[in-house]
């Protein structure tokens, strides 16, 4: 009796939505009755104080591609998925009914969100086991050489540390096991994005990220990107690049939400290194992979204040809060065409080029002086990218209360002549169909 009551396993899925790859399976085994589920929290739908919903049409179309592809891909090992449109209390005590599980297995999450619907869960269910790993690192915390509280402040001294070993584990190999088959009244089918009662949206045309969701298109798009077009030998050229699905490796929409993995991206290129070519642009991959693991760092250093109007610098300056200014900056009205084409692009999209992201929010930051927050706000509604660590470690360091120890403001007029000088990107988004948007 007591083994039975030990094996009854729940993979709660979060941000590590994909099967290769996954911690999950080191903790589960063929003797286990084992589920996975998701929930989706209400309140992601619901308008933040700026307007906007927390999460926008294109995240959440992205999101539920990639449940759906998920739940597939699980159902090869004969591992039920359910998806619920509540928060995981509720949707736990609902499970427990039918399905007395014992132990939960996540990944780890640190930010004070994620950790309040933890801290709820271990409070409604306190002799419940938790299995926990970090597996959105490239390095995990443990493989770092030194603990976060010395994390360096500067990403160059962050890396040149963390270069000198490159301790990244190897991938975990997903097991060719089928398990019992949990059927319970849950539902496993993801609803629309019509369903949650967002507008229907069509792929625009002119989308420099035409992909979908999912684990699966995750990993054709590596396979594509490195060893059938074998783009990252020219990555470090063109990435700065803003037209087009080519220009860098796009891999940030599934990193973010777990399909793909980073340590996945690492060995190919190592083996791509190893078998092909190895150059400039397949070490300038990994060296942007770390920026990623560098501002995840840098946000369990920080705790809270990576979301503090002062940042993690503690730096006070005086910050407007200008509606018309910031309207005008998302709908793409303001005086710079550049910004005006970027916004416009993320806003008929939910994709912006990092060389856009810079531009945009140095002058939302820095220019305009407007509450960083907000633009933080608006980017984690809409980017279909969005990564808490990397959104708001990114505007800290614009805004000029992160880690930039130069704390740069972009000359915007000299950007546009650097990067889009025959205005190519500018007339794409700057079209009278943009404009109308
Ligand atoms: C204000 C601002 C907000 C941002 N918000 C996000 C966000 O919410 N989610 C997100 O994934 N990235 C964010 N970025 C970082 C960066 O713009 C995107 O990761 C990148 O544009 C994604 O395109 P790519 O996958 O083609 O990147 P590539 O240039 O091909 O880089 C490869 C990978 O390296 C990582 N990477 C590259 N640059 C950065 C960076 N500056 N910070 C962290 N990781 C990086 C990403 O995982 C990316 O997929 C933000 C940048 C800025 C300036």
């Amino acid at each position: 009796m007591r083994a039975e009551k030990g094996n009854k396993k729940i993979i709660w899925f979060r941000n590590n939505l994909r099967t290769h790859d996954a911690a999950f399976w080191n903790h589960i085994q063929e003797s286990d009755e084992v589920i996975a589920v998701y929930c989706l929290e209400p309140k992601w739908l619901e308008p933040t104080p700026y307007g906007w919903k927390k999460m926008e049409v294109f995240r959440a179309q992205f999101l539920l591609e990639t449940l759906a592809d998920l739940q597939q891909n699980l159902s090869k090992n004969n591992i039920s998925f359910y998806f619920f449109q509540t928060d995981a209390v509720r949707a736990f005590e609902q499970i427990h009914e039918v399905f007395p599980f014992d132990t939960i297995i996540t990944q780890a999450e640190w930010t004070y969100e994620e950790v309040a619907v933890e801290q709820k869960l271990k409070t409604a269910f306190p002799t419940v086991a938790w299995k926990v790993d970090y597996d959105q690192f490239l390095i995990e915390p443990s493989n770092l050489p030194f603990s976060i509280e010395q994390l360096p402040d500067v990403f160059t001294s962050y890396r040149k540390k963390v270069e000198q070993k490159w301790a990244v584990n190897e991938v975990i190999i997903k097991p060719n096991v089928l398990f019992k088959k949990i059927e319970m009244p849950f539902s496993s089918t993801t609803p629309s994005v019509e369903q949650l009662g967002y507008e229907s949206i069509v792929v625009d045309e002119r989308s420099a990220f035409p992909c979908k969701g999912g684990e699966s298109e995750a990993l054709r798009h590596l396979k594509k990107y490195i060893w059938e077009h074998q783009q990252i030998t020219t990555y470090k050229e063109t990435r700065n690049e803003l037209v087009g699905i080519q220009y860098s490796t796009k891999f940030s929409p599934w990193l973010a939400n777990g399909p793909l993995s980073s340590r996945t991206i690492y060995h190919e290129v190592r083996k791509f290194e190893d078998e092909v070519l190895e150059n400039d642009s397949t070490y300038w991959v990994l060296f942007e992979l770390l920026w990623r693991d560098f501002f995840k760092c840098v946000s369990m250093k920080y705790g809270n204040q990576l979301f503090q109007l002062s940042g993690i610098l503690n730096r006070n300056y005086r910050w407007k809060t200008n509606e018309k200014a910031i309207n005008d900056w998302i709908n793409g009205k303001t005086k710079y065409d550049f910004v005006n084409a970027n916004m416009l692009e993320l806003k008929s999209t939910g994709w912006m080029s990092n060389r856009g992201r810079q531009n945009v929010a140095s002058y939302f930051a820095k220019e305009m002086e407007q509450d960083w927050r907000i633009g933080a706000s608006y980017f984690e509604a809409y980017l279909i990218d969005y990564d808490v660590h990397s959104n708001y470690g990114n505007w800290n360091y614009l805004a000029g209360v992160g880690n930039d120890p130069r704390d740069r403001k972009f000359n915007i007029d000299l950007q546009a002549k650097n990067y889009d000088n025959f205005h190519v990107f500018r007339n794409l988004w700057l079209t009278k169909k943009a404009v109308e948007l």
